[in-house]
């Protein structure tokens, strides 16, 4: 099986398009973007079909005999994905041996989930989805220190839905999620708003606002934010009552928090006098792109963590994280998951079986391993899945005793600024080191370098987005005027070199 999910994500609601997910629930493979491009600009059917016939060539793809293909198909809540996902229906049936499955309205880390599932042998369905994350979320709360069950407000969560799909699916099942109480804010009800417009994980992130629909009475709150296809995921704070300024707390402060809570298991298994003596080796790989805030990447450094950098776009990221035991990864933009080899789980497995004596389950050791198994089985490891994200961030606060204040201050974010610059052909700008270096044109990272160096923590990279038709400019600095003025003057140099 395969997945299509019709969506166009953070966009705005007059936008559509198409997600596909692989074999493995993971993003379509690299190697067919061109396939993909070409049959996105066939100028008429007759060449569609000829590019079609030709790639199932190359590739070696049986078409029609017994050979069936299982095409699951889902779309998020945008006024035409009915209309788009009945197309793709057709589009599908056309094909010998090829058999779509409407699937209806999901998130896309559903869709994907179920793909992966649906491959493994392992029960698929969106009821079979929800059980996975109440019951893996309950066995988390049940492993959290009893001294460290806090108060009313530690368990309280609003979340900002972006009017989207992510905040029917919660509306789904937030009663049986138990000790979290759960309010859903611009959750795609009729007349509550317009998807993804003035709220939302791309929103808050960027601007830095409070969404639609949160107001003063909300300080202090702990609060979260969804895109419009509910794979991106960011928490906030109203910061005070005068303003709509909020606190943030983006991807790469998820992924300290997670990278912090599966360290600490480790090292409980392995630091801890066990009576069982059994250790468990595990390469703990960290990936981040170069947007990542600089303040985080020192922060994860600092803990003796392995931290590796990936060009944008989370294909990149996933792929790499694959490398090890498990491998945390996120975009500062708030998509990200764990994900965990089959071999390293096989010995947590057994691991757990060797405690399952009386004497050793109430162990440390045998706790922590047991926290391990549950975040694996909460986690989408699929892809970014904004839904259960979040419940392993709160079952993580939890356990931790934490507030939002005292993730907040896990580190202080360096100021940074974001710019585009408009030129005639961006793809004349390359780059390498994971697009932290320009190689082309050949004078402009000694520009840049030039620039950065009149700025105490100064950092900034140049690349063409892969997504709009622009160059983007990232500048990080001490304070916020450096930042913003270590951008301009790199913007000025591309546009002069590229305008
Ligand atoms: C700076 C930034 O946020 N870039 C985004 C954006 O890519 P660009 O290639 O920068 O346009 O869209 C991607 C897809 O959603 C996302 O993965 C990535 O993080
Ligand atoms: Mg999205």
């Amino acid at each position: 099986a395969v997945g299509i999910v019709i969506t166009a994500s953070h966009n705005p609601v007059g936008d559509n398009g198409v997600k596909i997910a692989d074999p493995d629930g993971g993003m379509m493979a690299q190697h067919w973007e061109p396939f993909a491009d070409a049959l996105a600009n066939a100028p008429d059917p007759d060449a569609l079909l000829q590019l079609v016939l030709q790639f199932v060539k190359n590739e070696g793809i049986p078409l029609g005999g017994h050979h069936t293909a299982q095409v699951l198909l889902g779309r998020d809540t945008r006024p035409t994905g009915e209309y788009l996902l009945d197309a793709a229906l057709q589009g599908i049936n056309a094909i010998v041996g090829a058999h779509a499955i409407d699937l209806g309205i999901l998130t896309t880390p559903q869709l994907h989930w179920m793909v992966r599932s649906k491959n493994k042998g392992i029960k698929a369905s969106e009821s079979d989805y929800f059980t996975q994350l109440i019951d893996s979320f309950r066995r988390m709360l049940e492993l959290v220190p009893k001294d460290k069950s806090g108060d009313e407000l530690a368990k309280k969560l609003i979340v900002d839905g972006a009017n989207g799909i992510g905040g029917v699916k919660l509306e789904q099942i937030k009663a049986k999620l138990s000790g979290i109480d759960i309010n859903v804010r611009n959750s795609g009800k009729e007349g509550e708003g317009i998807l993804n417009h003035m709220c939302g994980a791309d929103f808050v992130q960027k601007e830095r606002v409070t969404p639609h629909g949160f107001s003063p009475e909300d300080v202090g709150v702990r609060c979260a934010s969804l895109d419009g296809d509910a794979d991106r995921l960011v928490y906030f704070r109203v910061s005070s009552p005068s303003d709509n300024k909020v606190d943030l707390v983006d991807g790469d402060k998820i992924l300290s928090l997670f990278a912090l809570f599966i360290r600490e298991q480790l090292d409980i298994i392995n630091n801890n006098g066990s009576q069982v003596n059994k250790s468990l080796s595990a390469r703990l790989g960290i990936v981040q792109t170069a947007y990542a805030n600089g303040a985080s990447t020192q922060f994860l450094k600092n803990l003796g963590l392995e931290v590796v950098f990936t060009p944008t776009g989370v294909k990149y990221l996933h792929k790499k994280a694959l490398e090890y035991d498990i491998g945390i990864y996120f975009e500062a933009n708030g998509h990200g998951t764990i994900v965990f080899s089959e071999d390293f789980l096989s010995q947590l497995e057994s691991l757990i079986n060797d405690h399952s004596s009386e004497a050793a389950n109430g162990s440390a050791q045998y706790h922590a391993a047991m926290r391990l198994m549950a975040a694996s089985q909460l986690i989408n490891q699929a892809v970014g899945d904004a839904l259960s994200g979040s419940l392993l961030v709160e079952a993580i606060l939890q356990y931790k005793g934490w507030s939002f204040q005292n993730w907040c201050e896990l580190y202080c974010d360096l100021p940074s600024r974001q710019l585009k610059v408009k030129v005639i052909d961006r793809s004349s700008i390359v780059t390498t080191d994971a697009e932290t270096k320009v190689s082309q044109p050949s004078n402009l990272q000694e520009l840049i370098d030039k620039e950065t160096a009149n700025y105490t923590h100064g950092r900034c990279f140049v690349r063409p987005s892969g997504t709009e038709d622009v160059v983007r400019v990232y500048a990080e600095a001490s304070m916020q005027v450096e930042a913003d003025s270590l951008a301009r003057s790199v913007a000025q140099h591309v546009e002069h070199l590229l305008g």
